[in-house]
């Protein structure tokens, strides 16, 4: 049996590009890795069977279209053996939430599979397996702070300082994802600005974000945060807004829509504080729930070994 731990993300910046001709739209995404994460456990099986725990798994699909079920089968066959296994996904991101769970469960699968399989499969293959699964996949491999470029998918590491303390607001229902980066593009049309990648420079990361995570800086991190899918997020779920408001007013830093939504992200000076925004949050009826916690953490790892061996749990 094998445990894979993995965290959830969060887009500090998410520049967004013209819409391509295959449907996708090029990024700037900073990606950060949080603790708040899932935990993916691999045993020996007859085909592929996926069972799931946590608050929302009603909300998980447990077919073939599952990540995770998807992941399984992607790694078997690059390696021409059976995809023989039982995967089992102990949930706490937010389904749907725009903090890329089913990218995170896709990523722990391929590392809890490839564990159990005893096929070593190296990083560099993981992470183009991961990236035929998602745009998202290949981060919640690597995990820390990393600029995805192309649709999000490749990745160059990016050096940070510290750690940084963050509060996830989980709104009830999800946003579909097309969903969000099409509204996005409506509303550019409308503002006559065009939206496709004809229209709109490819976009790149900020430097003053850049340097705010190089220095372990939260409140000029704060000042640097940015979603360029957050207008369309708000167009589709307006209510949002008095969540974001209601973050700052009980202290935080910097608020954002994480990714395409409708998770809200704040960024908070410490722990304490983390704490009573989390507490201000779930008060305030804005949102359904409301978790404190840190970053960035390491990507997809195994915790738990056949043997009983543990590993970091961070
Ligand atoms: C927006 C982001 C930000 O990190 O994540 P979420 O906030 O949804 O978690 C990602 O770009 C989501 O990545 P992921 O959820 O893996 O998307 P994919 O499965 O690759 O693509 C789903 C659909 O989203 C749109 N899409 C995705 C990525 C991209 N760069 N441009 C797009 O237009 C396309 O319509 C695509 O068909
Ligand atoms: N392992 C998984 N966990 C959650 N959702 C999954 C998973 N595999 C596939 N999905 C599908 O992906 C959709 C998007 O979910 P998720 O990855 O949690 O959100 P987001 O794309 O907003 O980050 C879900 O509505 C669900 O239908």
């Amino acid at each position: 049996m094998i445990t894979v731990r993995v965290p959830a993300k969060v887009n500090v910046q998410l520049g967004v590009g013209g819409l391509r001709s295959d449907g996708f739209h090029d990024l700037a995404n900073v990606f950060f890795a949080v603790a708040l994460g899932d935990e993916v456990t691999a045993r020996q099986g007859v085909g592929v069977t996926l069972t799931c725990t946590g608050p929302d798994a009603s909300l998980v699909p447990l077919d073939d279209t599952n990540l995770a079920a998807r992941a399984a089968r992607l790694l078997a066959a690059h390696h021409g053996i059976e995809p023989n296994v039982e995967l089992h996904i102990a949930k706490a991101i937010p389904v749907a939430g725009g903090m890329a769970g089913g990218s995170a469960d896709g990523a722990a699968a391929l590392v809890a599979c490839d564990a159990l399989w005893n096929r070593a499969t190296p990083l560099p293959e993981l992470l183009t397996l991961a990236a035929e699964l998602g745009s998202d996949v290949p981060f919640a491999l690597l995990g820390g702070v990393a600029l995805g470029r192309g649709r999000g998918e490749l990745l160059e590491p990016l050096p940070v300082s510290g750690g940084f303390h963050w509060v996830f607001a989980v709104a009830d229902g999800g946003l579909s994802t097309p969903a969000v980066f099409r509204e996005c593009d409506r509303l550019r049309e409308a503002a006559g600005t065009g939206s496709t990648e004809a229209d709109l420079p490819t976009p790149d990361a900020d430097p003053a974000l850049l340097a705010a995570l190089a220095d372990g800086d939260p409140v000029a991190l704060a000042a640097a945060l940015a979603n360029d899918l957050q207008a369309a997020a708000l167009s589709l779920r307006p209510a949002l807004a008095d969540c974001l408001a209601a973050g700052l007013a009980a202290g935080a830093l910097g608020a954002l829509v994480s990714g395409s939504g409708p998770t809200c992200a704040f960024l908070v000076k410490d722990a304490a504080a983390a704490q009573a925004v989390a507490e201000a949050l779930t008060a305030s009826g804005t949102c359904r729930t409301a978790h404190a916690t840190y970053g960035p953490v390491r990507g997809a790892h195994v915790i738990t070994s056949a043997d009983g061996e543990s590993g970091r749990a961070d």
